[in-house]
């Protein structure tokens, strides 16, 4: 039942606004893959997604499903199912009759729309509650029996609108556990909109991220953690590290000194911000050398901040702390994250070894 799903160039711009809120985004996905579209509030998520099922009508671009345009298509014909933040039930209607609605307005009888609904129902883990009014259910309950009733309608392209963001953290997690069973048992192709990055890597096989409109990476999520192409990317995935410096013959050169691309990596001569995860970068005693394939950095500990069971660290670089009082020096810092119970106070001396592989360098 899933189908592929590409944009070419899905430009938005609506009346009035001096900018476009979509611009130029091609991505594509393949049946049964599930994107997420990322990105920071405003940056075009939702209008991609509305563009995507019928209800935005795009500027330019084309939105190809199964290779063919859906330019002209309402979206009832769409072949594509929507959830939203909210879970937009009827509330005169059971459980079961919610889901079985479709079904029974596009002529299907009573009968066969319930069995049919009742099989969703058991799919989305709500086994027995066909009969209770929707009022009776939870926030979790609720956005169940909208993902039943999207499921029911058998779409090509499912598309979720922050459909998680409302619950606590404990449900979300179940929802997440939810939608994994339900791609394993009907793969539907899945386009999921958050602003949460840790759930697009719990969820998604790869990412679009979105920045005012721009598509600035399309990639599984680990390249957007590990291998962000731009400062943009590797910021608003939460990296803290960022060396100015110069390339030279593929050798980065910044505060920390010399770092080699790793294998398989090129970067190119010029001006170049070295970039690495905080979570890769270890911290060792004072001293200590560094092992094969890793640079090791003289660092004291600048700030502190408890992170739950870890710490973090901001490290500043010992050769422009040397003569400063901690906390006080404004040069390029390292972030590393250490378990909570390392006692590494302000003002402690430390070696940051950071591996060569977790190195990536972009545009300034
Ligand atoms: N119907 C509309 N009319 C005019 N401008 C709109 C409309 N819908 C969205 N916009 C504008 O388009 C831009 C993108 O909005 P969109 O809702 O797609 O972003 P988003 O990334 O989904 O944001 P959020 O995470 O806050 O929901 C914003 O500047 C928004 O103000």
């Amino acid at each position: 039942m899933s189908a592929s799903l590409a944009l070419d160039a899905l430009t938005k711009t609506f009346d009035g606004a001096d900018h476009a809120a979509v611009d130029a985004v091609s991505f594509s996905v393949a049946p049964g893959e599930c994107l997420a579209i990322l990105g920071p509030s405003g940056s075009g998520k939702s209008t991609v997604l509305r563009s995507i099922a019928g209800l935005d009508v795009p500027s330019s671009g084309r939105i190809l499903v199964d290779g063919a345009d859906v330019a002209g298509l309402a979206p009832e014909r769409r072949g594509m199912a929507m959830v939203f933040q909210r879970p937009l039930l009827f509330p005169h209607l059971s459980v079961l009759d919610n889901v079985a609605f479709a079904a029974t307005v596009a002529g299907q009888s009573k009968r066969e729309a319930r069995a049919d609904a009742t099989q969703f129902l058991e799919l989305v883990q709500l086994a027995g509650f066909g009969s209770r009014p929707v009022t009776a259910l939870s926030g979790g309950q609720e956005q169940r029996v909208a993902l039943a009733r999207a499921l029911a309608a058998r779409p090509r392209v499912l598309l979720l609108d922050e459909p998680f963001s409302a619950l606590d953290p404990e449900l979300r997690s179940d929802m997440h556990a939810l939608l994994a069973a339900i791609r394993a048992q009907v793969a539907p192709t899945v386009v999921m909109v958050t602003h949460d990055r840790d759930e697009a890597a719990i969820v998604a096989d790869r990412v679009a991220l979105l920045k005012r409109g721009r598509l600035l990476q399309h990639d599984v999520v680990e390249r957007l953690y590990t291998r962000p192409v731009s400062l943009d990317v590797s910021r608003l995935m939460g990296g803290r590290i960022e060396l100015a410096g110069v390339v030279r013959d593929g050798v980065h050169e910044s505060a920390i000194g010399r770092v080699a691309a790793p294998a398989g990596e090129t970067w190119a001569d010029g001006a170049g911000v070295l970039v690495v995860r905080q979570e890769a970068v270890q911290v060792a005693a004072a001293g200590a050398s560094a092992p094969e394939g890793f640079v090791a950095v003289d660092v004291v500990v600048a700030e502190r901040r408890a992170r739950g069971p870890r710490a973090e660290l901001a490290l500043a670089l010992t050769d422009q702390a040397a003569d400063a009082p901690a906390g006080s020096v404004d040069g390029p810092r390292l972030t590393a994250e250490v378990p909570a119970s390392r006692p590494l106070a302000i003002g402690e001396r430390a070696t940051a070894l950071i591996p060569r592989s977790a190195c990536t360098v972009v545009a300034g």
